[in-house]
């Protein structure tokens, strides 16, 4: 298996070279040369494996024996060892329609987990195996910086710089971020929204005598590996439902922002893994609804929501499903991306958009439709939502279940993360200790101004003091 660009400019590359490459030298996001079939056989082989043995199966279609088996298993093994559900992503009956399923029960509460506490490790692996440095830098709405300085903090050979948006993320999340100690980790509180982290990093990614020369690693979901790890909850959420309740198929709702969430799953479904609705849920962030709904991708003003880390307009893994949707022409995704870049937009002709409702169905939700479906859930079946996870459950009701397999959500964050939203509806919750606690601790960041060039020079200083 090699791993090739979207935009076609990168020479294949094996799995740990990809790893490290993150985002695509060309500009493009890094794809599988081809995606390896899964049949109803092997799937039926797979049913009862645990989480752990399901990645480990999944991941060995992807490695090339680049990490020997006993290797890979002890990597995951360790990555789940501190989840604290014995079924690592429990899967939860709401009523006769819907399940949950849990993806929080990592060390920072959110779905990330799932994905980087694995890269974590994997980096630590690779810089010890190749004498690799790693100097991830990531933006972050909220969680996956947290899930990222967790999964790396105080790590031989691996320093961690993240940039997340000043006051735009929860207070939980902030002081996650914040509260941690340890000399390898750099958090940046950029004076912008999350588009602007997310742009400042692309642009340091791009700048490939940078990168080279500071060594810098992708922990968001630009990186193909995120995608890979993410893909395994969907394969594993279709094998725990009981045979009968998912009569061959199963339907998925999905919180989404970056695209990577809703695009693990539409990796899973190519790879053979039968869901037949991958509903994509926005907040009033709406870019990816009105692209699936109108056909035009285009980003507009910036809302500030009760499910912040949804707060995105410029998705990163929208290139993967193009190039995909273009049947993996590469000369056309890098041309659609240039106009985009010139134009600002992207539009679709309606051939395109029924092609593209075939694979995905899409729903914004509004602020009040959120807090609605979360006090409606409490009420009525005992169940918190996060303002996220609400979303998805929103869009769960919105799209109904055609009579067709199981449905379930993805529930992304535990609610004490975005406890702002939940008081709003008048819910007083308990929060973990692991939450509570943090409220007494000091906070270390540096607030910058929002520019590649004040970014850059707090790099610089860090890799000064920490590299040599
Ligand atoms: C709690 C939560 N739910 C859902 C999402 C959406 O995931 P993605 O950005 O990968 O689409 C995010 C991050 O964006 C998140 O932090
Ligand atoms: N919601 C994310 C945004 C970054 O997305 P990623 O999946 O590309 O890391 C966050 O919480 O930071």
């Amino acid at each position: 298996m090699k791993y090739i660009s979207t935009r076609g400019k990168v020479a294949p590359i094996g799995f740990i070279d990809m790893f490290l490459m993150g985002l695509g030298e060309d500009g493009g996001l890094i794809v599988p040369e081809t995606i390896p079939a899964v049949g109803a056989e092997q799937l039926r082989a797979w049913s009862g494996l645990s989480f752990q043995e399901l990645m480990l199966n999944v991941f060995s279609l992807y490695t090339n024996d680049e990490i020997p088996e006993a290797d890979l298993r002890g990597l995951i093994e360790a990555s789940y060892a501190g989840f604290t559900s014995p079924d690592v992503l429990p899967l939860t009956r709401i009523n006769e329609e819907l399940s949950v399923m849990e993806l929080f029960h990592g060390p920072t509460f959110a779905f990330k987990d799932v994905a980087l506490q694995f890269m974590g490790n994997l980096y630590a692996y690779v810089a010890k195996k190749r004498g690799e440095v790693i100097n991830i830098l990531g933006a972050t709405s909220g969680d996956t910086g947290a899930s990222a300085i967790s999964s790396v903090r105080g790590k031989e050979g691996i320093q961690i710089c993240i940039l997340h948006p000043n006051g735009k993320v929860s207070r939980v999340q902030e002081l996650q971020m914040t509260t941690v100690q340890d000399d390898n980790v750099l958090n940046l509180s950029v004076n912008g929204n999350f588009d602007d982290c997310q742009q400042i990093i692309k642009e340091l990614f791009a700048d490939v005598s940078f990168k080279t020369k500071y060594h810098l690693r992708a922990i968001n979901s630009i990186n193909f590996v995120r995608i890979l790890a993410q893909s395994v909850y969907y394969v594993y959420a279709y094998l725990k439902l009981p045979e009968e309740a998912r009569s061959g198929v199963v339907n998925v709702s999905v919180p989404t922002g970056n695209f990577g969430n809703i695009f693990s799953g539409y990796l899973a479904r190519k790879m053979g893994v039968p869901i037949k609705q991958l509903v994509l849920a926005t907040n009033e962030n709406n870019i990816l609804e009105r692209f699936v709904r109108e056909g035009v991708y285009k980003p507009e003003g910036f809302r500030s929501t009760h499910s912040p880390s949804m707060d995105i307009q410029i998705a990163s893994n929208f290139e993967r499903y193009l190039y995909y949707f273009l049947g993996e022409d590469s000369v056309e995704v890098a041309a659609r991306m240039e106009r985009f870049k010139a134009e600002g937009q992207l539009t679709f002709s309606a051939e395109e958009v029924a092609r593209i409702q075939r694979d995905l169905s899409a729903y914004s939700v509004g602020n009040e439709e959120c807090l609605e479906t979360i006090r409606k859930y409490e009420e009525r079946h005992g169940y918190l939502l996060d303002p996220h996870s609400a979303c998805g459950v929103a869009a769960f009701e919105r799209a109904g279940n055609k009579g067709d397999g199981a449905f379930v959500a993805l529930a992304t964050a535990h609610p004490a993360k975005f406890d702002e939203a939940i008081r709003l509806v008048g819910i007083e919750q308990k929060f973990p200790e692991r939450i509570s606690e943090l409220f007494d601790k000091p906070q270390r960041q540096v607030v910058v101004d929002n520019s590649k060039e004040a970014v850059a020079a707090q790099l610089k200083s860090f890799y000064r003091q920490t590299n040599g």
